[in-house]
Protein backbone atom coordinates (compact mmCIF):
# COMPACT_ATOMS: atom_id res chain seq x y z
CA UNK A 1 0.00 0.00 0.00
CA UNK A 2 2.95 1.87 0.39
CA UNK A 3 6.63 2.45 0.03
CA UNK A 4 8.68 4.37 2.11
CA UNK A 5 11.81 5.02 -0.40
CA UNK A 6 12.07 9.09 -0.89
CA UNK A 7 13.11 9.33 -3.98
CA UNK A 8 10.90 6.62 -5.71
CA UNK A 9 8.77 8.30 -8.61
CA UNK A 10 10.88 11.03 -8.81
CA UNK A 11 10.29 13.29 -12.07
CA UNK A 12 13.64 13.75 -13.54
CA UNK A 13 12.79 12.35 -16.39
CA UNK A 14 11.18 15.33 -17.80
CA UNK A 15 13.69 17.43 -19.52
CA UNK A 16 13.74 21.09 -18.64
CA UNK A 17 12.66 21.67 -22.43
CA UNK A 18 8.99 20.67 -21.15
CA UNK A 19 8.73 22.31 -18.26
CA UNK A 20 4.59 22.30 -18.75
CA UNK A 21 4.91 18.74 -18.13
CA UNK A 22 6.49 19.24 -14.68
CA UNK A 23 4.10 18.52 -11.90
CA UNK A 24 2.89 21.02 -9.34
CA UNK A 25 3.88 20.51 -5.67
CA UNK A 26 0.58 20.92 -2.91
CA UNK A 27 1.22 20.58 0.57
CA UNK A 28 -0.48 20.87 3.89
CA UNK A 29 -0.18 19.32 7.54
CA UNK A 30 -2.49 16.60 6.30
CA UNK A 31 -5.35 15.95 4.93
CA UNK A 32 -6.49 19.28 4.96
CA UNK A 33 -4.92 20.36 1.00
CA UNK A 34 -7.01 17.10 0.00
CA UNK A 35 -9.48 19.72 -0.62
CA UNK A 36 -7.51 21.78 -3.12
CA UNK A 37 -6.07 18.91 -4.66
CA UNK A 38 -9.99 17.68 -5.53
CA UNK A 39 -10.42 21.19 -6.96
CA UNK A 40 -7.18 20.86 -8.97
CA UNK A 41 -8.62 17.31 -10.52
CA UNK A 42 -11.82 19.29 -11.30
CA UNK A 43 -10.29 22.44 -12.80
CA UNK A 44 -6.86 21.33 -14.20
CA UNK A 45 -7.39 17.36 -14.95
CA UNK A 46 -4.30 17.15 -16.79
CA UNK A 47 -1.54 18.70 -14.15
CA UNK A 48 0.79 16.36 -12.87
CA UNK A 49 0.83 16.57 -9.10
CA UNK A 50 2.69 15.77 -5.79
CA UNK A 51 1.10 16.40 -2.40
CA UNK A 52 3.06 16.96 0.36
CA UNK A 53 1.64 15.57 4.16
CA UNK A 54 3.51 17.42 7.08
CA UNK A 55 1.60 14.56 9.12
CA UNK A 56 4.70 14.36 11.77
CA UNK A 57 4.28 17.67 12.71
CA UNK A 58 0.46 18.25 12.61
CA UNK A 59 -1.20 20.44 13.91
CA UNK A 60 0.42 23.33 12.45
CA UNK A 61 -2.37 25.79 13.95
CA UNK A 62 -0.89 25.97 17.34
CA UNK A 63 2.89 26.62 16.31
CA UNK A 64 4.91 29.58 16.21
CA UNK A 65 5.56 31.78 13.27
CA UNK A 66 9.14 31.08 13.48
CA UNK A 67 8.80 27.03 13.60
CA UNK A 68 6.09 27.18 10.32
CA UNK A 69 8.65 29.25 8.24
CA UNK A 70 11.23 26.04 8.83
CA UNK A 71 8.81 23.84 7.94
CA UNK A 72 7.72 25.21 4.91
CA UNK A 73 11.39 26.14 3.88
CA UNK A 74 12.49 22.46 4.56
CA UNK A 75 9.07 21.51 2.16
CA UNK A 76 9.41 23.85 -0.68
CA UNK A 77 13.59 22.88 -1.17
CA UNK A 78 12.00 19.60 -1.44
CA UNK A 79 9.75 20.45 -4.13
CA UNK A 80 12.10 22.19 -5.79
CA UNK A 81 14.47 19.10 -6.14
CA UNK A 82 11.05 16.95 -7.14
CA UNK A 83 11.68 19.96 -10.17
CA UNK A 84 7.73 21.35 -9.66
CA UNK A 85 7.05 23.92 -11.90
CA UNK A 86 4.99 25.58 -9.18
CA UNK A 87 4.03 25.47 -5.54
CA UNK A 88 0.18 25.80 -3.92
CA UNK A 89 0.23 26.05 -0.26
CA UNK A 90 -3.11 24.54 0.46
CA UNK A 91 -2.77 25.47 3.88
CA UNK A 92 -4.26 28.98 5.32
CA UNK A 93 -1.38 28.49 8.35
CA UNK A 94 1.31 28.23 6.25
CA UNK A 95 -0.32 30.99 4.06
CA UNK A 96 -0.61 33.26 6.71
CA UNK A 97 2.53 33.00 8.09
CA UNK A 98 4.92 32.12 5.70
CA UNK A 99 3.95 32.91 2.19
CA UNK A 100 5.75 36.57 1.99
CA UNK A 101 9.12 35.15 3.46
CA UNK A 102 9.16 32.41 0.56
CA UNK A 103 8.27 34.10 -1.97
CA UNK A 104 11.48 36.40 -1.64
CA UNK A 105 13.57 33.33 -1.06
CA UNK A 106 12.56 30.78 -3.89
CA UNK A 107 12.39 31.50 -7.30
CA UNK A 108 9.37 28.92 -8.33
CA UNK A 109 6.02 30.88 -8.43
CA UNK A 110 4.10 29.86 -4.85
CA UNK A 111 0.62 30.38 -4.29
CA UNK A 112 -1.15 30.92 -0.90
CA UNK A 113 -5.00 30.14 -0.19
CA UNK A 114 -5.81 33.56 2.14
CA UNK A 115 -5.91 36.22 -1.07
CA UNK A 116 -7.79 34.09 -3.18
CA UNK A 117 -10.15 33.37 -0.17
CA UNK A 118 -10.32 37.02 0.52
CA UNK A 119 -11.26 37.99 -3.03
CA UNK A 120 -14.28 35.59 -3.34
CA UNK A 121 -15.56 36.34 0.09
CA UNK A 122 -16.09 40.51 -0.44
CA UNK A 123 -17.59 39.05 -4.08
CA UNK A 124 -20.28 37.20 -1.67
CA UNK A 125 -20.74 38.96 1.66
CA UNK A 126 -20.88 42.11 3.43
CA UNK A 127 -20.86 40.03 7.19
CA UNK A 128 -18.31 38.50 6.73
CA UNK A 129 -17.09 35.35 9.42
CA UNK A 130 -14.13 33.42 9.15
CA UNK A 131 -13.36 30.06 11.22
CA UNK A 132 -9.58 29.61 11.36
CA UNK A 133 -6.50 28.19 13.00
CA UNK A 134 -5.49 29.98 15.99
CA UNK A 135 -2.19 30.61 14.17
CA UNK A 136 -4.00 31.80 11.23
CA UNK A 137 -6.71 33.69 13.55
CA UNK A 138 -4.11 35.32 15.28
CA UNK A 139 -2.47 36.47 12.58
CA UNK A 140 -5.45 38.42 10.93
CA UNK A 141 -4.35 37.32 8.11
CA UNK A 142 -8.04 36.81 6.62
CA UNK A 143 -9.54 39.73 8.37
CA UNK A 144 -6.36 42.48 6.77
CA UNK A 145 -6.25 40.92 3.41
CA UNK A 146 -10.63 41.27 3.52
CA UNK A 147 -10.37 44.88 4.28
CA UNK A 148 -7.81 45.40 2.22
CA UNK A 149 -9.64 44.93 -0.33
CA UNK A 150 -13.46 46.05 0.28
CA UNK A 151 -12.91 48.21 3.66
CA UNK A 152 -16.80 48.70 3.59
CA UNK A 153 -17.69 45.02 5.16
CA UNK A 154 -17.23 43.61 8.32
CA UNK A 155 -15.34 40.98 9.43
CA UNK A 156 -15.14 38.31 12.64
CA UNK A 157 -12.86 35.44 12.75
CA UNK A 158 -13.56 32.66 15.04
CA UNK A 159 -10.41 30.19 16.14
CA UNK A 160 -11.53 26.90 15.96
CA UNK A 161 -8.25 24.66 17.81
CA UNK A 162 -10.51 21.49 18.00
CA UNK A 163 -11.17 21.07 14.69
CA UNK A 164 -7.86 20.00 12.57
CA UNK A 165 -7.21 17.02 15.59
CA UNK A 166 -11.06 15.77 15.44
CA UNK A 167 -10.69 15.31 11.16
CA UNK A 168 -7.01 14.11 11.29
CA UNK A 169 -9.08 10.77 13.55
CA UNK A 170 -11.79 10.29 11.44
CA UNK A 171 -13.72 11.59 14.22
CA UNK A 172 -16.18 13.71 11.63
CA UNK A 173 -19.32 11.92 12.19
CA UNK A 174 -18.92 11.80 16.05
CA UNK A 175 -21.77 13.73 17.48
CA UNK A 176 -18.91 15.69 19.96
CA UNK A 177 -17.96 17.06 16.17
CA UNK A 178 -20.92 18.51 15.81
CA UNK A 179 -21.21 20.12 19.35
CA UNK A 180 -17.83 21.84 19.24
CA UNK A 181 -18.81 23.08 15.59
CA UNK A 182 -21.90 24.35 17.16
CA UNK A 183 -20.27 26.22 19.51
CA UNK A 184 -17.56 27.72 17.32
CA UNK A 185 -20.70 29.12 14.77
CA UNK A 186 -22.79 30.52 17.78
CA UNK A 187 -20.99 33.89 18.26
CA UNK A 188 -20.45 34.10 14.19
CA UNK A 189 -24.42 33.54 13.93
CA UNK A 190 -24.94 35.76 16.69
CA UNK A 191 -23.65 38.20 14.53
CA UNK A 192 -25.96 37.31 11.12
CA UNK A 193 -23.33 36.67 9.57
CA UNK A 194 -24.15 36.41 5.27
CA UNK A 195 -21.19 34.15 4.65
CA UNK A 196 -18.29 32.02 6.31
CA UNK A 197 -15.25 31.43 4.71
CA UNK A 198 -13.33 28.22 5.37
CA UNK A 199 -10.01 29.84 6.78
CA UNK A 200 -8.29 26.02 7.16
CA UNK A 201 -8.09 23.83 4.40
CA UNK A 202 -9.42 20.87 6.56
CA UNK A 203 -12.64 22.64 7.31
CA UNK A 204 -14.85 21.82 3.96
CA UNK A 205 -14.13 18.10 5.07
CA UNK A 206 -16.76 19.23 7.91
CA UNK A 207 -19.38 20.77 5.17
CA UNK A 208 -22.50 18.60 6.00
CA UNK A 209 -22.57 19.16 9.69
CA UNK A 210 -21.63 23.58 9.36
CA UNK A 211 -24.06 23.34 6.40
CA UNK A 212 -26.84 21.53 9.00
CA UNK A 213 -26.09 24.38 11.46
CA UNK A 214 -26.09 27.47 9.57
CA UNK A 215 -29.15 29.61 8.61
CA UNK A 216 -29.91 28.46 4.77
CA UNK A 217 -29.16 31.78 3.83
CA UNK A 218 -25.14 31.71 4.68
CA UNK A 219 -22.90 31.86 1.72
CA UNK A 220 -19.99 29.28 2.06
CA UNK A 221 -16.54 30.34 0.56
CA UNK A 222 -13.90 27.86 0.09
CA UNK A 223 -10.61 29.40 -0.79
CA UNK A 224 -9.40 26.31 -2.40
CA UNK A 225 -11.77 26.91 -5.34
CA UNK A 226 -10.29 29.89 -5.89
CA UNK A 227 -6.74 29.52 -6.18
CA UNK A 228 -6.89 26.50 -7.88
CA UNK A 229 -8.54 29.22 -10.24
CA UNK A 230 -5.80 31.67 -9.65
CA UNK A 231 -3.39 28.70 -9.84
CA UNK A 232 -5.46 27.94 -13.83
CA UNK A 233 -4.19 31.66 -14.76
CA UNK A 234 -1.16 31.76 -13.56
CA UNK A 235 -0.35 28.96 -15.53
CA UNK A 236 -1.66 30.27 -18.69
CA UNK A 237 0.30 33.22 -18.00
CA UNK A 238 3.93 31.67 -17.88
CA UNK A 239 2.58 28.84 -20.90
CA UNK A 240 3.24 26.02 -18.29
CA UNK A 241 -0.31 24.08 -18.94
CA UNK A 242 0.17 21.03 -18.75
CA UNK A 243 -1.93 19.62 -21.70
CA UNK A 244 -0.27 15.67 -21.98
CA UNK A 245 -2.46 13.23 -20.48
CA UNK A 246 -2.24 13.07 -16.68
CA UNK A 247 -0.02 10.92 -14.63
CA UNK A 248 -0.82 9.29 -11.12
CA UNK A 249 -0.48 12.33 -8.34
CA UNK A 250 2.33 11.30 -5.84
CA UNK A 251 2.40 11.41 -2.30
CA UNK A 252 4.65 11.85 0.34
CA UNK A 253 4.34 12.26 4.22
CA UNK A 254 6.27 12.98 6.97
CA UNK A 255 4.74 10.34 9.50
CA UNK A 256 2.81 7.22 9.07
CA UNK A 257 2.50 6.63 5.06
CA UNK A 258 -0.73 4.10 5.91
CA UNK A 259 -2.34 6.06 8.02
CA UNK A 260 -2.32 9.15 5.04
CA UNK A 261 -3.62 6.70 2.60
CA UNK A 262 -6.32 5.13 4.99
CA UNK A 263 -7.67 8.72 6.05
CA UNK A 264 -6.87 9.71 2.40
CA UNK A 265 -8.94 7.67 0.72
CA UNK A 266 -12.81 8.59 1.85
CA UNK A 267 -11.89 12.07 0.41
CA UNK A 268 -9.96 10.61 -2.74
CA UNK A 269 -12.11 8.07 -3.91
CA UNK A 270 -9.37 5.83 -4.33
CA UNK A 271 -6.22 4.81 -1.89
CA UNK A 272 -3.55 6.66 -2.79
CA UNK A 273 0.14 5.34 -2.87
CA UNK A 274 2.08 7.42 -0.07
CA UNK A 275 5.74 7.54 0.33
CA UNK A 276 7.87 8.56 2.76
CA UNK A 277 9.88 11.55 3.23
CA UNK A 278 12.35 12.00 6.06
CA UNK A 279 13.26 15.64 7.34
CA UNK A 280 14.95 15.07 10.16
CA UNK A 281 12.93 17.26 13.05
CA UNK A 282 9.90 15.31 11.58
CA UNK A 283 11.48 12.32 12.30
CA UNK A 284 11.96 13.26 15.75
CA UNK A 285 7.86 14.92 16.31
CA UNK A 286 6.95 11.44 14.93
CA UNK A 287 9.19 9.35 17.77
CA UNK A 288 7.45 11.69 20.44
CA UNK A 289 3.80 10.91 18.74
CA UNK A 290 4.83 7.51 18.97
CA UNK A 291 5.73 7.44 22.31
CA UNK A 292 3.17 9.54 23.50
CA UNK A 293 0.87 7.06 22.05
CA UNK A 294 2.03 3.93 23.61
N1 LIG B 1 -4.92 22.83 6.75
C1 LIG B 1 -4.56 23.73 7.75
C2 LIG B 1 -3.43 23.36 8.65
C3 LIG B 1 -4.11 23.03 9.92
C4 LIG B 1 -3.26 22.54 11.04
O1 LIG B 1 -2.43 21.67 10.84
O2 LIG B 1 -3.48 23.06 12.14
C5 LIG B 1 -4.74 25.16 7.39
O3 LIG B 1 -5.26 25.45 6.34
O4 LIG B 1 -4.44 26.03 8.17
Amino acid sequence: MYSSSIFEGNLDHFSDQEPQRAPIGIFDSGVGGLTVLRQLYRQLPNELVIYFGDTARLPYGIRSQAEILKFVREIITWMQQQRVKMVIMACNTSSALALEAVRQEFSIPILGVILPGAKAAVEQGKRIGVIATPATAKSNAYRHAILEIEPDVQVWQVSCPEFVPLIEQNRIHDPYTTEVARSYLASLIKQEIDTLVYGCTHYPHLAPILRSLLPPQVKLVDPAVHVVAACAQDLDLLGLRNTHPPLPTRFAVSGCPQQFAQSGMQWLGYTPLVEQVCFMDAAVSQLQQDYVGH
